[in-house]
């Protein structure tokens, strides 16, 4: 797989229209996003739109909720055989043991690859104690959430590059990193507050980078989507 295959273009626009206009601006980009925006506004019309394209799918829906309804939001995700699917680890274990089951039970080998949010990349350590309340260091707890959605028996997670090479080392080779939070140190971070350079964020352990403003909202999506492809290559 190539550098460029690895990295994950959202399509964060409101309307199909919008996103059509992206993804065939963007041929070279193999694998997009389509996030609670999208989805929201046009349902999975543009999953088929995807498919046809030859494109690989991450849908990125964050489910969060009682075991009984993530597990039914995951057998209804399902039905469109996408390449991954979010989950919030705050669900807890039976959620997460009830969502993955429930995939499998659905799609069997076709299932996607269901991953945990371990702590949203736009919040910083003094979010997590002071408005969230929780009285432990960040890199702790998004490792805990890993760790939990392993035992659960999810195949990977979401994390900020921050906290890759940590939860490389402790999950192991084989669990699945995809890291949001990714800035080229030409762009703005925007909402983004636990951020690192494509390049670092490969070298620290990630499988797949989910890149988006700094190629979507650039002049010339194109231009900055190979930018970003040579600097990780050097
Ligand atoms: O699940 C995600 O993809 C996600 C998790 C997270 O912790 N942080 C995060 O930014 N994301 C998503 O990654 C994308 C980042 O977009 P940019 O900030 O524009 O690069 C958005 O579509 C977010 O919804």
């Amino acid at each position: 797989m190539s550098i460029c295959d690895r990295i994950i273009v959202p399509l964060d626009v409101p309307t199909q229209a919008d996103a059509l206009t992206l993804i065939d601006a963007l041929p070279e980009v193999s694998f997009w996003k389509v996030g609670l925006e999208l989805f929201v506004s046009s349902g999975p019309s543009i999953l088929s739109e995807l498919k046809t394209r030859q494109k690989r799918i991450f849908l990125d829906l964050k489910f969060h909720d009682i075991p009984n309804t993530v597990a039914g939001a995951c057998r209804s995700a399902a039905q469109y055989q996408v390449d991954l699917l979010t989950i919030h680890a705050t669900c807890g274990r039976r959620g997460l043991k009830d969502a993955q089951t429930a995939l499998v039970e659905t799609a069997g080998e076709q299932a996607p690859k269901l991953i945990a949010i371990t702590l949203l990349t736009s919040l910083s350590s003094r979010d997590l104690a002071f408005d969230l309340k929780i009285p432990v260091e960040l890199p702790e707890y998004a490792l805990e959430m890993a760790l939990l959605a392993k035992e659960s028996g999810l195949p990977g997670a979401v994390c900020s590059p921050h906290e890759a090479a940590q939860l490389r080392s402790v999950c192991g080779s084989e669990f699945l990193l995809v890291c949001p939070g990714v800035r080229p140190a030409w762009s703005e971070a925007g909402d983004q507050r636990r951020a690192m350079t494509p390049g670092e964020a490969m070298k620290a352990g990630a499988d797949y980078l989910v890149i988006g403003r700094p190629i979507t909202a650039s002049e010339d999506p194109g231009a900055a989507f190979q930018r970003i492809c040579e600097e990780i290559e050097a």
